[in-house]
């Protein structure tokens, strides 16, 4: 029998899981208002900032006090300040803001897949419809143009990861490229690399930006369409499959990985880049918690264990190394081979 801890229970877990969405409301006002950037790094009253972000005093007022609570400002007599937190991961102007995955994770979009029905979803096993896995969803738009933050630590790793190998690749095929960061990175990471990015037709014009932005353009092409039926050619020493197979159940990720196994060059590899949960899956937090988006998002996704990734390569004629930490990224990356 477990033994019984000395502290009374509380309901205290209970009560900020109901309110989560209060978190979300918040963070969201705050961000979209610009309150961050006017509180600045000297700190501001109420009336200052209402002034600078065109919003009432008194929802300032009450915005500011409760981000005090949560952590994000601190308050000295009337004035608010950026708490550390804030100040390296939300504020504007810090080279490592984060304040753009919030057009993604807190949008519109997501909160209604999330929210409107969850019984629905735990009910079904999966979103109502395609959800986010509709052909050409702008919602993909929105996740290449505010989600680089995010992806940013493991397309790096990926990257560092694929240039460290004896001959690194030439010609790579980034599979649901998104913002481009993996091809990217890689393609910065290795001078010799060539990039041909696959995805919808809108989201294969953000990643097309980001690669003249980083300087690669020159060595980086898009194709717009699907991954499942594409003619994305072959002779692949690389291909790339990050974030794209947890969107689809066994079968379909079966057949995904047949298509980059026709795909590869002889000696080619390919790297799936995932939330991996250990076999147990619910350890570690962050990729174990991520079966509940794909639960909340699409009909068929899942967080894949790594022994579940390995079957679905063996059936596509695939062997498989152990999956690598793609620290500080929670993603893991596990490399097949012919
Ligand atoms: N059938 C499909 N064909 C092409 N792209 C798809 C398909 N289904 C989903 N996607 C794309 O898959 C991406 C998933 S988000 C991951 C993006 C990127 N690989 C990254 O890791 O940051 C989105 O950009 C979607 O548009």
């Amino acid at each position: 029998m477990a033994e019984e801890s000395a502290l009374p229970p509380t309901p205290q877990l209970f009560v900020d899981a109901v309110l989560a969405y209060q978190k979300t409301a918040a963070i969201r006002a705050a961000v979209e208002i610009g309150l961050f950037a006017a509180i600045g790094p000297t700190g501001a009253d109420a009336e200052a900032i209402a002034a600078q972000v065109g919003a009432s005093t008194r929802g300032v007022r009450i915005l500011c006090d409760y981000l005090t609570v949560l952590g994000f400002l601190e308050k000295s007599g009337t004035v608010w300040y950026q708490a550390p937190v804030t100040r390296t991961f939300i504020d504007p102007g810090s080279p490592t803001s984060m304040a753009s995955i919030i057009r993604f994770l807190a949008g519109p979009e997501l909160l209604r897949l999330f929210l409107e029905d969850p019984a629905g979803y735990i009910r079904r096993g999966g979103s109502e419809g395609l959800a986010n896995t509709t052909p050409d969803d702008p919602i993909w738009v929105t996740f290449a143009e505010s989600m680089t933050p995010f992806t940013i630590a493991a397309a790096k790793a990926t990257a560092a990861h694929v240039a460290a190998w004896p001959a690194p690749p030439r010609l790579v095929l980034d599979v649901a490229a998104g913002g481009g960061m993996f091809g990217i990175s890689v393609a910065q990471a290795c001078a010799g690399a060539s990039v041909v990015a696959v995805d919808w037709s809108d989201v294969v014009a953000v990643a097309d930006r980001n690669a003249d932005q980083a300087g690669v353009g020159e060595r980086y092409r898009t194709l717009a369409g699907d991954a499942f039926s594409v003619n994305w050619g072959s002779g692949y020493d690389l291909v790339l499959l990050p974030n794209i197979l947890h969107h689809f159940d066994h079968a379909s990720c079966v057949a995904m990985l047949r298509r980059v196994r026709d795909s590869l060059a002889p000696g080619g590899r390919a790297a799936i880049i995932e939330f991996v949960p250990d076999s147990d899956r619910v350890a570690p937090p962050i990729p174990a918690s991520f079966a509940f988006m794909m639960v909340a998002t699409t009909q068929h996704g899942d967080a894949f264990t790594e022994v579940e990734y390995v079957a679905m390569a063996r059936e596509a004629g695939l062997r498989a190394e152990t999956a690598v930490s793609l620290a500080p990224s929670p993603e893991r990356l596990i490399e097949l081979y012919a």
